[in-house]
C-alpha cells in the first residue's frame, strides 16, 4: 500500500491578523521521507507546519495564501472538506496529548470510529498494528482497556503516534514531539520516526539539530532577518548538505551555533 503524498507548498505565506508570520515558502517534500524544519525561535517553523494540514486557520484571524498542494489536490481550493483534510493530514504535539481518561485501546481506534468504521475486527486489527508499528504493543497489550493517562510521557507519545497512524494518514506531522521527553523515550521516538517513512510522508519540527541531523533525510533551514519580519526559507538540501557543506553562510552560522 502507497499512502505517503507529495506535499508541494508553493510561495505560501501565513498572517495571524495583520502580522506576516512566513513569507512565500516554496518547497516540495518527497513521499517516503523524512524532512526536518529547524531554524532560530519564532521563524515560523510551527505556522507553516500548520498551514500544512490547515490548522493555521484555527486560530481567530489567521489566513493562508499561495499553494498547498497534497499530490495534484489542492487543500486549500474552495471546494475541499477542511475536517477530510485534517483527517488525511495526522498530527503529533510538542505535548503528549492522549485522551487521558479514555482507555488505550479506545484512544487508538478514535480516528476510525470518527471515520464511521465500527466492526470489531477491524478496530482490533488497527489497534494492534498501530501499538506493535509505534513500538507500544509489548508495554500495553495486557492493558488496553486502561487509561492513556496512566501511561508515562514516552509511552503516552507513542500512543498518540499510534492514535495518528492508525487511519494511515497521508502525512504525518510532527511539531517538536520529542521536546517534553527524557533522552531514552526521545531515541525510541527517533527509531520509530526511521521506520515510519516506509510508508508516509513525515515532516518534523525540531529544535535540536542533533536530531535533525539523526532522523531527517532532508532539512529546510527557515530564518528572520530581524525582529518582526516574517520567517523565510533560506536553504532546503539534503541533511547532509546542510550539515556538512551548507550554500548558505546564515545556515552555516546557524548550525555551528553562531547564532540562534
Ligand atoms: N497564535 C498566534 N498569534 C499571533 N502570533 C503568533 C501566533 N503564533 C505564532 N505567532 C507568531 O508567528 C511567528 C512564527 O511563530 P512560530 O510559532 O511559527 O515559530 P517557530 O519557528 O515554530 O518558533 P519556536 O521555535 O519558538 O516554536 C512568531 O513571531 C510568533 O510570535
Amino acid at each position: 500500500m502507497n499512502m505517503a503524498k507529495r506535499v508541494e507548498a508553493v510561495d505560501v505565506t501565513a498572517y495571524y491578523g495583520s502580522f506576516k508570520a512566513i513569507d512565500s515558502i516554496t518547497m516540495t517534500i518527497e513521499p517516503k521521507s523524512v524532512t526536518a524544519l529547524i531554524g532560530p525561535s519564532g521563524c515560523g517553523k510551527s505556522t507553516f507546519l500548520r498551514s500544512i494540514n490547515r490548522m493555521h486557520e484555527v486560530t481567530p484571524g489567521a489566513k493562508v495564501q499561495g499553494k498547498l498542494m497534497i499530490d495534484a489536490e489542492d487543500i486549500y481550493h474552495p471546494r475541499v472538506d477542511v475536517t477530510a483534510v485534517r483527517r488525511a493530514i495526522g498530527m503529533v504535539f510538542q505535548r503528549p496529548n492522549p485522551f487521558p481518561t479514555m482507555s488505550i485501546y479506545d484512544n487508538v481506534v478514535a480516528g476510525l470510529r470518527l471515520n464511521g468504521v465500527r466492526k470489531k475486527s477491524t478496530l482490533d486489527d488497527a489497534a494492534e498494528s498501530s501499538l506493535r508499528a509505534a513500538h507500544l504493543w509489548s508495554e500495553v497489550s495486557d492493558r488496553l482497556k486502561r487509561p492513556g493517562g496512566g501511561l508515562s510521557g514516552g509511552q503516552q507519545q507513542r500512543l498518540c503516534i499510534a492514535r495518528a497512524i492508525a487511519v494511515e494518514p497521508q502525512v504525518l506531522l510532527m511539531d517538536e514531539p520529542c521536546s517534553a521527553l527524557d533522552p531514552i523515550s526521545t531515541l525510541a521516538i527517533e527509531d520509530l520516526i526511521g521506520e515510519l517513512k516506509d510508508r508516509y510522508t513525515v515532516v518534523i519540527v525540531t529544535h535540536n539539530m542533533q536530531q535533525a541531523a539523526r532522523v531527517s533525510d532532508r532539512t529546510a533551514f527557515f530564518s528572520i532577518e530581524k525582529t518582526g519580519d516574517p520567517g523565510r526559507l533560506v536553504e532546503f538540501d539534503d541533511t547532509t548538505k546542510i550539515f556538512q557543506n551548507p550554500g548558505e553562510k546564515r545556515t552555516e552560522d546557524y548550525i555551528t551555533g553562531r547564532f540562534g
